[in-house]
Formats: structure tokens, sequence, C-alpha cells
């Protein structure tokens, strides 16, 4: 087990600068996420705690030692990447054993150590197939079993599920989060998935062109977003924005198309607020003349168990809000009016910060037609 740090540290490809300044550090035994949008760099800052391609600039520390130029062979780190990477020319408990073999390990005590990860993650009946003969899942789980193997300080997660069909990726992430569990070991995880990212994760790093928005807990992430980039990023189906086209004084705003709406006189702390957010689930569908914005219901989705329903708010902004029952079908297509309560609507700057972090609780008061 080790704990991982981050320097400033920055990634160019030629002209290309991926990562900027990037400070991070990551405690012994956590489980770390790293998302963002593709591209974001998130693969790149995985590769560099690997050692798999260098820092431009800055320093990166294992365990509190600078590893910065220390080969990945010798990081204590262990890869599990999306495309398996297994020897499809070896059996699998050859696969799972092969960096033993490497290391000049006798083959009685090789052979002892893959029985038991392959016992631990059930690939145990599989030992004598060829990766070709095994299904996606079993794959993922041998190529967990090799990094495993090595009882590496730090397991590194490039997007290790996204082959997997959407039972297989439940199924291994319940298995991976027991393992570290279990394990104990430090874990950075990159993924797209937002259920693995908030089921797994001690923390989550939120990333955006090479830069970190936020790091915090799940639950932080989603209840205390720093700005409107990790608020629209966290939570699916994501927060529903409005601009606000004016506001005058301290406690009143109007909306696009809207009439003015009153603000608490704390909201936004006295700063300008450029824009309001409110999550799909915290909104309610009322009867026109009885909520805070005027929309038309669009259209609804019935997923069986929730409903999303689509409404359009002075023909531009479009929100989606989330449903346990399925409205009037004599609404759909119908103006509506939406509610919602003072603590559900998170406040914006012109430039993307929250505001109002300080006032309990940040919102609107009421809205005044
Ligand atoms: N070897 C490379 N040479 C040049 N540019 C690269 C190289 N590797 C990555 N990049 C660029 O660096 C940026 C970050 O890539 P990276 O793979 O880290 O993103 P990501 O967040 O993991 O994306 P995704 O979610 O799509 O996998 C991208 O613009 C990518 O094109």
């Amino acid at each position: 087990m080790a704990s991982v740090s981050m320097e400033s540290v920055s990634k160019s490809f030629g002209t290309q600068s991926v990562i900027h300044n990037v400070d991070l550090k990551i405690d012994d035994g956590e489980f770390i996420v790293f998302v963002g949008p593709s591209g974001c760099g998130k693969s790149t800052l995985l590769r560099i705690v690997a050692g798999l391609i260098s820092a431009s600039s800055g320093t990166v520390r294992i365990g509190g030692d600078d590893v910065t130029d220390v080969p990945a062979s010798k990081r204590g780190v262990a890869f599990v990447f999306q495309s398996y990477a297994l020897y499809p020319h070896m059996s699998v408990a050859r696969n799972i054993g092969f960096a033993l073999e490497t290391m000049g390990i006798r083959r009685d005590a090789i052979a002892q150590k893959v029985q038991s990860v392959a016992r631990m993650l059930k690939v145990d009946h599989l030992l004598d197939r060829r990766p070709r003969e095994l299904s996606g899942g079993q794959r993922q789980r041998v190529a967990i079993g090799r990094a495993l193997v090595r009882q590496p300080d730090i397991f590194l997660f490039d997007e290790p599920l996204s082959n997997l069909d959407a039972d297989l990726r439940m199924e291994m992430r319940m298995e991976i989060a027991k393992l570290h569990g279990d394990l104990q070991t430090t874990m950075i995880y990159v993924t797209h998935d937002q259920a693995e990212a908030m089921t797994l994760a001690d923390r989550i790093v939120v990333l955006n062109h090479g830069r970190i928005e936020q790091i915090g807990t799940p639950s932080e992430l989603y209840h205390r977003p720093d700005n409107r980039f990790v608020a629209g990023f966290i939570g699916s189906p994501r927060m529903n924005f409005l601009p606000i086209a004016t506001q005058t004084g301290d406690n009143s705003a109007s909306v696009i198309g809207q009439g003015g709406l009153s603000l608490s006189p704390k909201a936004g702390d006295g700063e300008p607020i450029a824009e309001i957010g409110v999550r799909p689930e915290a909104v309610r569908i009322v009867p026109t003349g009885k909520g805070r914005l005027d929309c038309v219901l669009e259209r609804v989705e019935d997923l069986g168990h929730e409903h999303f329903a689509y409404c359009r708010i002075a023909g531009e902004a479009l929100w989606v809000i989330r449903l346990a029952a399925a409205p009037a079908a004599e609404t759909i297509g119908q103006p509506v009016a939406l509610s919602f309560d003072d603590q559900a609507v998170f406040l914006f700057a012109a430039d993307g910060r929250r505001l109002g972090q300080t006032a309990e609780p940040p919102g609107f008061r009421r809205a005044i037609r």
C-alpha cells in the first residue's frame, strides 16, 4: 500500500499541452476515480502515475519517494486496461502467473499463488483455457488476476469494464469494490460511467481540459459542486440550467421569457447571478399558475420504474424532470409549471463559480408573476 502525490504535474505532446499544473494527494488505501469528458486527460494522468509516460514537468511521489524518473516496472504499480491485453497464446494460468515467471520465482510457488488469485476471482475452473475461449467478463477477471498476483502497492484501472454488458459491469463493479475492501490497496480508476464513479470512489477527481475542476467525495460533488462544470457533469440525467437575463438589485431577477423572480436577500452573496441550476429529481410538475417556471411538457419517457419528462421553457431551455409516476397523458404537449424548493436551486456566476455557498439555504424565495 502506498500514497500517491502529484506536484505541479504538466504534460505536453509536441506543442499540445494536455495536463496543466495538476496537484493531487491520494492517501494510502484510498479509492480514487478520475472522471471528465473524453480527451480531458484522465488516461494521460493515470499513465504518468504508472510511469508509462513521463511528465513534462512536476513531481510524482509514491509512498513519499520521488518516482518521477523511476521506470514503470520499479514503481510497484499494476495496470488493468480496458483492452485486457492478455497474451493470446498462453493459458489463463500462465497469463496470471507470467509476471512472477519474469521475476524468477519458483514454479510451485507461482502455481500456488495463481490458484489462490484465480479462486478469489472465480476463474480457477478456467486455468487451462486460452483467452479466446473466455467471455469478456472472464477475460477481465484474468486481467485483474494478472495485476493482483504481483501484490502491487497501487492498482491503476483504465476503464476496465467498458467492454462489458450492463449486467456484467454491475457484477464486476461489486467485485472490484470487494477487492478494495479486502486488500485495502490504493486504487486509481478511470471511467466514463457515473454509476462506477459514484459507487466505487472514496473521492472523485473531476478533470476538464487537463485541469482539476474539483476533488471530493461523491456526495460532496453532487450536493456541493464548486462550479457549473462539476454541477453539470455529476448526476444523470444532468442538472437543468437556465440563464438569468437581467438582475436588478439584490433580490429580483428575470429568467428568459419569464416574469420577475425574487431572490432571497443572501442569494449569490450579493454577486450577480448568471444562471440557475436545478437537478431533475428536485423538480415537480404542477398546473400552470401554481409553479415557479412556466413551460410546455413536450415528451415523457417511460423507463418502467421512473419517468423522464422533457419540458421546454420559453421555447428555449429543455429541462428534464425525473418522476416516479407518469404525468397525466392529457398534459403532454400542454403548458404546465415547474415547482422546486429553495434548497434545490444552485446559483452560478458568469465565470461558472457556484454562488451563495455561504448563504443557507441559497436560492430563490418565491416566484412573482
Ligand atoms: N501519445 C499521444 N500523442 C499526442 N497526443 C496525445 C497522446 N496521448 C493522448 N493525447 C492527447 O491528449 C489528450 C488527453 O488524452 P487522454 O487519453 O488522456 O484523454 P481521456 O480523458 O483519457 O479521454 P477518453 O475518455 O476519450 O479516453 C487528448 O487530446 C489526446 O488526443
